[in-house]
């Protein structure tokens, strides 16, 4: 863990179960390779991590049995170890590469900008070679402006000691966002191809799907049907991601499918028993899923070890590379101090304890004037999707700016828009399923991704964060004495509700809106007669259509530039105006 990481935290701990072919799973780690500094369950770092799966590693040769390491992508943009750089990742490519994964593909996130796919493609396809797969993805090379496969489209191998046949490839939701500079294949034409009917065709014990798709999501089942077509009884194993959940499922009795969250809070445990070998008869396997909180006495639960003998010393040069890398970026410069916590979905929105009140009320209201139209009423809408943690009391950091709000999203507008057409964006924007149904906008785009999962709040009777604990059947730390629960993930995927290897007291989820508004300097009575409309960039082709939608006709020409500075700077100079300097 970091040095000033908080201190790791006991909980009372569900085991993981070892089959003939195990494996450890990250997703949506957004650039959080130091870990949660400021939260004890979730703060080993990207260092823990190696040192973990080389002891897993370890203890699966020493059994016999095979693990591999998976990544679904989105490894970039949300922190500041990412983003702080300029060009961005200075530090974060050396450091990922340094854990040996053994499937890799890409996200959504490494493709909004140019630049961010080309590093992409410079620096993380070459450093995993074979190991990374882009089944449904292309890169179009700047110079010469061919298109040609991100990575190879499919990886044929065996594992290290059953030598197992192993099919694996590695796919992109239907993304529509991406920089010109690639082109994402929709799932359903590319399991049409030629390569795709042949590769499934492939004599295999096992076909692994990796993918930044959601396990809930059309194009898991897609490719799940057209392998499962051709291939009555081979198991076909799903790893998945983008929707920022913990979630497993099974698609019929000799599949699994399983994501692992976001954030670097988790690392997903997979593990099949059975009989996996093609030339065998068909026999019952066993599917076993395990949701490993990022908390350092939980690694050294799983691997059996100590403070003293965990961290192995490519692990801890990791650790080092990342303090380093903080330092020079110099992430923990305080801009000012939290007076409390601020939560996206713990809290309902409108509250006030909700970061989007606090954005809607104290935030836009300060930041978004351009002093040539301040006295012009405007309203100023913002995606609930543009925030992408909490804050929590205390510093707020450089480091926190990016992963409150990584995008160098910008203030726009359109001046002079009429009100009636205006006022009923919102609600437009709000409202479920696309504005226009051949504009391939889902609303739901707008919103937070957790949001694709979790359709309604979840709110428990009895908060229990100050329930004690009493172990029963399950590993007990601290000599087995009754603990405090601490709040964490409680998960329940269709498998069950025993998945978190952490057993934690309840957090209440309050679904928040796609979109939230300021209306600024309107007449305190009537209503006036045009407002400028103010909006955060990525949402203008929603903006845009749903203005079309309102009766008002405006198009790309019309959109202008409002206020200098991306929202990440503005934010973090309101809180240095508005928050005190010291904690
Ligand atoms: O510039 C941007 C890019 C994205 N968003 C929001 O993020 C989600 C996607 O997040 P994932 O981590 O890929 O799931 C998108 O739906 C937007 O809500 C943004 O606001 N600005």
């Amino acid at each position: 863990a970091q040095p000033h990481a908080a201190k790791p935290i006991a909980a009372p701990m569900r085991d993981l179960k070892w089959g003939k072919l195990n494996f450890l799973h990250t997703t949506d780690t957004h650039g959080w390779h130091a870990g949660h500094l400021q939260e004890p369950q979730y703060s080993a770092d990207w260092g823990d991590y190696v040192s973990f799966a080389e002891h897993m590693r370890k203890k699966a040769d020493d059994r016999g049995v095979d693990l591999l390491l998976v990544d679904t992508g989105d490894r970039v943009e949300g922190n500041g170890l990412y983003d702080a750089s300029d060009p961005k990742g200075q530090y974060y490519y050396d450091i990922y590469r340094e854990q040996d994964v053994d499937i890799i593909c890409t996200g959504n996130h490494e493709l909004y900008i140019a630049s961010t796919a080309d590093r992409e493609h410079k620096y993380t396809v070459p450093n995993f070679k074979s190991k990374y797969i882009a089944s449904n993805l292309d890169y179009i090379d700047p110079k010469s402006g061919v298109k040609k496969p991100m990575a190879q489209r499919y990886r044929k191998f065996q594992t290290k000691n059953q030598k197992l046949d192993i099919v694996a490839f590695g796919f992109l939701f239907d993304f529509t966002g991406n920089a010109n500079n690639t082109v994402v294949q929709p799932v359903r034409e590319t399991i049409q191809e030629e390569w795709f009917q042949k590769a499934m065709r492939e004599e295999t014990d096992v076909f692994v799907v990796i993918g930044h798709v959601g396990v809930q999501m059309r194009e898991f089942k897609d490719i799940f049907r057209a392998i499962r077509e051709q291939n009555p009884s081979t198991p076909i194993l799903f790893f998945g991601g983008h929707v920022h959940v913990r979630d497993a499922t099974s698609y019929d009795s000799r599949s699994f499918a399983i994501a692992s969250g976001r954030y670097m809070e988790t690392i997903g445990w997979m593990s099949v028993d059975g009989e996996l070998r093609k030339s065998e008869d068909e026999a019952a396997l066993t599917f076993h899923r395990r949701y490993i909180d990022n908390n350092l006495y939980g690694l050294h639960h799983h691997s059996g070890l100590n403070s003293e003998t965990f961290p192995t010393e490519h692990g801890r040069n990791v650790t080092a590379m990342i303090a380093k890398a903080r330092k020079e970026l110099e992430l923990d410069y305080t801009f000012g101090c939290a007076p409390k916590d601020y939560w996206m979905t713990r809290t309902p929105y409108p509250s006030e304890n909700s970061i989007y009140s606090l954005l809607e009320e104290e935030v836009l209201p300060a930041v978004a004037i351009n002093p040539k139209r301040a006295d012009v009423p405007r309203l100023v809408i913002a995606n609930t999707g543009a925030i992408r943690f909490d804050i929590f009391k205390g510093a707020f950091t450089r480091d926190t700016t990016y992963i409150i709000s990584p995008f160098l999203s910008v203030l726009s507008y359109i001046p002079d828009v009429p009100y009636p057409a205006a006022k009923k964006v919102i609600k437009l924007l709000n409202s479920a399923g696309k504005i226009v149904a051949d504009a391939h906008l889902e609303n739901e785009f707008l919103a937070i991704p957790e949001q694709l999962s979790i359709k309604e709040s979840i709110i428990y009777d009895t908060p229990e964060s100050s329930d004690l604990f009493e172990a029963g059947d399950l590993q007990k730390p601290l000599g087995g004495k009754p603990i405090r629960l601490v709040e964490g993930y409680t998960t329940r995927d269709d498998i069950g509700d025993d998945g978190d290897d952490a057993i934690h007291s309840n957090i209440n989820f309050y679904t928040v809106p796609n979109c939230i508004q300021a209306e600024l300097s309107l007449p305190p009575e009537g209503e006036p007669e045009t407002v400028d409309l103010v909006f955060f960039d990525f949402i203008q082709p929603w903006v845009l259509i749903a203005l079309r939608l309102s009766g008002a006709q405006y198009t790309k020409e019309d959109v202008q530039s409002y206020i200098e500075g991306t929202f990440t700077e503005l934010m973090a100079g309101w809180i240095a105006k508005n928050w005190p300097a010291k904690c």
